[in-house]
């Protein structure tokens, strides 16, 4: 009988040396990077993240616990090393870079950014579009070659993380747009708001989502959106075109996958989704896609944590079924199941 590749990717788990379907969701995992890979010894090598930050007109609405200034000054901490993400990347020895997509800030320079800025910051979309197409379009290809970059280096999994204080609100205003979810279902304490913060953040919100008209993929990121935002829907779109492993992050890197989705919705065939967040739209959001995430530890950070977090888990995933013995190789009897 001749298999195809699925075929001999579920023959190759069933008869490794365990009972059938005990490595769970781990076999899925590798089926699916196998099924990316078009290979039974699927193999990740020099994993990647990438990290946009951008400031946001809307923050200035009171949608955010946090001042704007966090954002460059998260940037500078990134850069010498104190990030959350930093320490997480460290850890799993995958490759860190830190991009400047929009941050109201000048780092003169300063190595260890990487300067993409298109504005400083988007515009507050309570009286004009977020951005315009032309800044929407300049972000999706600053994305799409960050990760240009990173697949000439050999990278073949990448995951994609964000820093914007108030940028739970673009991400917010995205899913509603895109999946027609209600506003109020899409909103939530992002940072830290208060219920009376959560409250003004959802009237705000309901403005902006009121104000414009549009429907078409593309303006719907621009209006809504934020620069990190659509450099990460650039950089999935690469990503899938480089037929690499994709590992989306929270709530608001997710809504760069889901503006991805609405463009090309093939991008899921590449994409694992590494935990679900503790933002209250993540679960509508994922259903949305059709997905479910493979952690969920009330993370609610961002910044590319959840990617760090799964990515070792991922990688056992291949590696159990590059290195497992089978049973005719280990000689244990397979009635033994
Ligand atoms: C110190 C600090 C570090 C962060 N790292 C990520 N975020 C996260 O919180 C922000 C989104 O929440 P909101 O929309 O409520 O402003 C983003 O910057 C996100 O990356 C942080 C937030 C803070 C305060
Ligand atoms: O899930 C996320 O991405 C998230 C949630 C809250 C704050 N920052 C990020």
């Amino acid at each position: 009988m001749i298999m195809n590749l699925e075929q001999r990717l579920r023959h190759k788990l069933a008869t490794r040396t365990k009972p059938v379907g005990s490595l769970g969701r781990l076999e899925d995992i590798a089926l699916r990077i196998g099924l990316i890979q078009q290979s039974t010894v699927p193999e990740l090598h020099n994993p990647a993240i990438i990290l946009f930050a951008a400031d946001h007109g809307i923050a200035c609405e009171g949608v955010s616990s946090c001042p704007r200034e966090i954002t460059h000054q998260m940037v500078l901490n990134f850069v010498a090393g104190g990030g959350g993400i930093n320490v997480l990347a460290r850890q799993h020895g995958i490759r860190l870079s830190v991009v400047d997509a929009g941050v109201d800030f000048d780092f003169e320079g300063l190595s260890g950014v990487v300067d993409a800025k298109v504005a400083r910051g988007s515009n507050n979309m309570l009286y004009e579009p977020a951005m315009t197409i032309e800044q929407c379009e300049r972000a999706m290809e600053w994305g799409r070659q960050m990760v240009e970059t990173e697949f000439e280096r050999g990278c073949n999994v990448i995951g994609f993380g964000e820093m914007g204080i108030g940028n739970s609100s673009p991400a917010a205003l995205l899913l509603h747009k895109y999946s027609g979810i209600a506003l109020e279902d899409c909103v939530g304490r992002g940072a830290g708001l208060s219920d009376s913060g959560l409250e003004r953040k959802y009237s705000v919100l309901k403005s902006v989502a009121r104000r414009y008209d549009v429907r078409e993929p593309l303006q719907i990121l621009a209006t809504f959106g934020g620069l990190e935002i659509a450099m990460i829907c650039g950089g999935v779109l690469q990503a899938r075109r480089r037929n690499m492993v994709i590992i989306a992050d929270g709530f608001i890197a997710t809504s760069g996958f889901v503006a991805a989705h609405s463009m090309e919705p093939d991008i899921l065939d590449n994409t694992l989704f590494s935990h679900l967040s503790h933002e209250k739209g993540h679960r509508a959001m994922l259903d949305y896609l059709g997905v479910e995430a493979i952690l969920q530890l009330d993370l609610r950070l961002g910044e590319g944590t959840g990617v760090a977090l799964a990515y070792p888990i991922i990688r056992s995933a291949t590696l159990l079924i590059n290195q497992m013995a089978s049973f005719e190789s280990a000689a244990v009897a397979e009635t033994a199941i």
